[in-house]
């Protein structure tokens, strides 16, 4: 047993594989799978995950390790095989996974620099950048214009090496202690030895008397309002010894939580936590997706099942979606389980997200609250998942590994035999649908915990308003309303919903929004043509000039950004004081607490922001919320739109008058006809679910198929639409006769960064070798890719068709 077999971190599909390597006799007795080493890999030193151990090799020569980088494993042997098959079922590499599932930190860098390894003279313009220097950063690449195959064709030629410096960004931090150094009896003879004109030596030593214990050096100083220098005369003196000592970055000062009991459970929430309870009694795998309107108690159920997790000894992770990792939401179960509960959260510094994550590496927590990576906490007694707000985007991962929380989890849930929660008051096509067939345990909550009614839905045609020669982004109604609230004292909350990119075109007279006849989804706006197209199916048509239903000039472009909308709003409403939150004011670590602060002192009139702001607030003196444009996601080029938007304003219109106060809610809207804005006003989850599902079966859309998405970029046009048609005419002859290949066809956002990105979709119902025909096809341009810049990304459950 003294070969490893190592996972490296280069990041290339013909590195994707374990390598082997001695275990030199000093590691022999520490080295455990999990564990990071740095090993020789070609010229260079790099990190990598030892997955294995093996007696013998296929190989000769092999190399040793050169070092060890943990004295415990970073991946639990579960999560070693959980990044396996994370790898293999999004198509992605082993490092690649292997690193999504640790925190930044442990990431090893590398400082990469070019070396000239040969005297030959080089290119004019690699001499000009060598600028007689022997070896040069690599980053200085980016300001000139000597171009990356440049370099490979010196590094062929052997005249330039590229060289790793491995540099480890772990952070611990220390903390000065002090503490007796002889025992009491002689702490007591010195006292009595020290001259009394040492006043500040004898009371410190006095205390150590009463307080043998260590104590943090700042805290000594203050607490005798000393110095340094007191200390070290004690030092001197050989009566005090003062040490460094690891401390935990903790983000929560967890005695600020007022903290909370368990709450008795009304009739529907003692029927929908009791299966729950019976699964975590008897070590029990089920998904089970509990449905309750906004305010029905979801959480309060999260937390007493965590509750009997934790009393039988188990571990808990909730995941909770980035945006609504609010303070509110934290203070909940920080209020419940104390300093029992890491919190991962990526508005974190790297040092706390790791000092967090090393509470649950050293079982030191029983409850993790975080984003999707949360996910992979290191627990290995997990007792329960929960996924909140599981209809929720964020948990896609949109790079690699492109995988979903919720897929992950499950997995994990079958491991430890525990149940895992979906918790939604708008639950996903695909989850509700497999809780009718049986696939998912359904838990029902219909009523809010406080018997009030739903706020009351007003929607306001824009058309109307337009008609009537209001040209503004506000409704009168709407207008009037705010006054309203604010002579009040009362707080409103406004929804500008702005996803992605407003690239779909819209008659504002009448409304109407033109759609690809062939897939029921609006056709995007290219402007380099001044044409309409459908980004599924090629379709495309030109621009119009006339709206094609009322032959009004006025059909154009969609979307307008908040900050031009705030200062609309306040000249409108000249007395409102208005805090607006997006993502150019939430950028900052902390800003958004703070902004949402200020809003509960009532600091502000109304909160103006974007979809963040939606999720989980819950403010007692807020009775409005107003929504300004409905329309802008419901024609985004996207399968899932009306879905997205009904789940959005249900979600907005429950944060309004969740407490004494009725609210009501305002929505705005150019097609107020549209089932997904009717039945989200009526609150009617399952007429929308039915509709919905006619929808997607006669378009075959998911849950009804599956779908893949590959995605071809390159700065040549040609090149990349030739690629994906390349990749199009391989896939079809090897497909099912029921599955279909749409495309190529340019992406919505054909131009990125001067790359054109093309794509292709697949639909299917059964491909059971979909993942390795894919695999051995994109193989096909590794040449391509590696020498010629071509990218091609795979996604095997896209969510994001842009
Ligand atoms: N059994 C109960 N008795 C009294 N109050 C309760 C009970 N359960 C929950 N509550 C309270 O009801 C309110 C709403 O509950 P909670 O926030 O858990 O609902 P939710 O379904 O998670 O809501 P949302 O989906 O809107 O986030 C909270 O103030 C909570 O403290
Ligand atoms: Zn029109
Ligand atoms: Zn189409």
């Amino acid at each position: 047993m003294n070969i490893a077999k190592v996972i490296v971190d280069v990041p290339a599909s013909s590195i994707n594989q374990t390598f082997d390597y001695v275990i030199p006799e000093r590691f022999l007795e520490i080295l455990k799978p999990g564990m990071r080493v740095i090993v020789p890999f070609g010229p260079r030193k790099i990190m990598g995950y030892v997955v294995d151990w093996t007696n013998d090799s296929d190989f000769n020569n092999l190399k040793e390790i050169n070092d060890v980088l943990d004295l415990t494993p970073v991946l639990t042997p579960e999560l070693l095989e959980l990044g396996k098959w994370l790898a293999e079922y999004t198509l992605s590499l082993y490092i690649t996974a292997f690193q999504a599932m640790l925190p930044q930190v442990l990431k090893a860098n590398y400082k990469k620099e070019l070396e000239r390894i040969s005297n030959e003279p080089l290119s004019d313009q690699l001499e000009a950048f060598f600028a007689g220097r022997d070896s040069v950063s690599y980053e200085e690449l980016e300001n000139t214009s000597v171009s990356f195959s440049q370099i490979q064709r010196a590094i062929q030629d052997g005249a330039i090496a590229v060289r790793y410096l491995v540099k480890s960004r772990v952070t611990k931090k220390h903390v000065a202690f002090v503490r007796p150094a002889v025992e009491t009896q002689l702490l007591t003879e010195a006292f009595e030895d020290i001259s009394d004109r040492a006043k500040k030596q004898k009371e410190i030593i006095d205390y150590f008397i009463d307080h043998p214990e260590e104590i943090e050096l700042n805290q000594l100083i203050k607490l005798f309002k000393t110095t340094r220098s007191t200390i070290n005369a004690l030092q001197d003196k050989g009566l005090i010894v003062s040490f460094k000592k690891e401390v935990y970055r903790n983000p929560y000062n967890d005695d600020a939580f007022e903290s909370t009991t368990a709450l008795e459970l009304t009739n529907e929430q003692r029927r929908a936590i009791e299966p729950i309870k019976q699964h975590i009694k008897n070590d029990e795998h089920d998904v089970f997706l509990l449905h309750g309107v906004t305010g029905s108690g979801k959480t309060e159920i999260y937390l007493q099942a965590i509750q009997d997790v934790i009393n039988k000894g188990e571990e808990a992770i909730v995941l909770v979606p980035e945006i609504s990792l609010t303070p509110q939401m934290v203070n909940r179960f920080k209020g419940r389980f104390g300093s029992n509960v890491a919190v991962l959260h990526s508005a974190l510094s790297y040092g706390e997200k790791y000092d967090e994550w090393r509470r649950v590496h050293r079982k030191e927590v029983q409850v993790v609250v975080g984003a999707r990576s949360a996910v992979f906490a290191p627990f290995e007694n997990l007792g329960i998942i929960i996924i909140d707000e599981e209809h929720e985007n964020s948990y896609k991962q949109e790079d690699q590994p492109r995988y979903h929380a919720r897929d992950a989890a499950i997995r994990r849930g079958e491991n430890h035999r525990c149940p895992v929660i979906l918790g939604s008051a708008t639950p996903t096509l695909e989850s509700y649908a497999r809780a009718q067939k049986g696939v998912y345990k359904l838990a029902v909550l219909e009523k809010r915990t406080n018997e009030k009614a739903m706020p009351e839905v007003d929607i306001v045609d824009m058309r109307e308003e337009l008609h009537a020669g209001n040209r503004s982004m506000f409704s009168r109604r709407l207008k009037e309303t705010i006054d309203q609230r604010i002579n009040r004292g009362e707080q409103a909350v406004l929804l500008l919903n702005r996803r992605g990119y407003s690239t779909f075109v819209m008659c504002r007279d009448c409304g109407h929004v033109k759609e690809c006849p062939h897939c029921d989804i609006a056709l995007t706006f290219h402007k380099l043509h001044n044409q309409l197209k459908c980004h599924y199916c090629s379709y495309e048509e030109p621009m119009p000039m006339y709206c094609p239903s009322c032959s009004s000039d006025l059909i154009r472009f969609f979307g307008t950004g908040t900050q031009r909308i705030e200062e609309a709003l306040t000249q409108l409403v000249p007395e409102a004081r208005v805090l607006r939150m997006d993502v150019d004011t939430t950028r900052r670590k902390g800003s958004h607490e703070k902004l949402l602060n200020q809003f509960a002192n009532k600091e502000a009139d109304i909160l103006l922001g974007t979809q963040m702001i939606a999720k989980g607030l819950d403010f007692e003196n807020v009775t409005l919320v107003g929504v300004l444009t409905a329309d802008s996601m419901l024609h985004l080029p996207d399968f899932r739109s009306a879905e997205k938007t009904f789940q959005l304003l249900t979600q907005v219109s429950g944060r309004a008058g969740r407490h004494e106060l009725p609210g009501e809610v305002i929505v705005q809207t150019y097609t107020p006809e549209h089932y997904s804005i009717e039945l989200a006003s009526q609150y009617d989850y399952m007429a929308f679910y039915k509709q919905e599902m006619q929808i997607r079966k006669k378009f075959q859309y998911p849950p009804y198929v599956f779908l893949a998405l590959i995605t071809v970029s390159h700065k040549n046009h040609i090149t990349a639409v030739k690629s994906t048609q390349q990749i199009v005419q391989a896939l079809w002859p090897l497909l099912q006769h029921d599955s279909v290949i749409l495309g190529p066809t340019p992406s919505p956002i054909t131009r990125v960064k001067d790359r054109y990105r093309y794509q292709c979709m697949i639909k299917y119902r059964h491909e059971p070798e979909l993942r390795t025909l894919i695999n051995k096809i994109v193989q096909q341009f590794d040449e391509d890719v590696r020498k010629n810049d071509l990218l091609i990304s795979v996604d095997m459950q896209p969510y994001q068709l842009m």
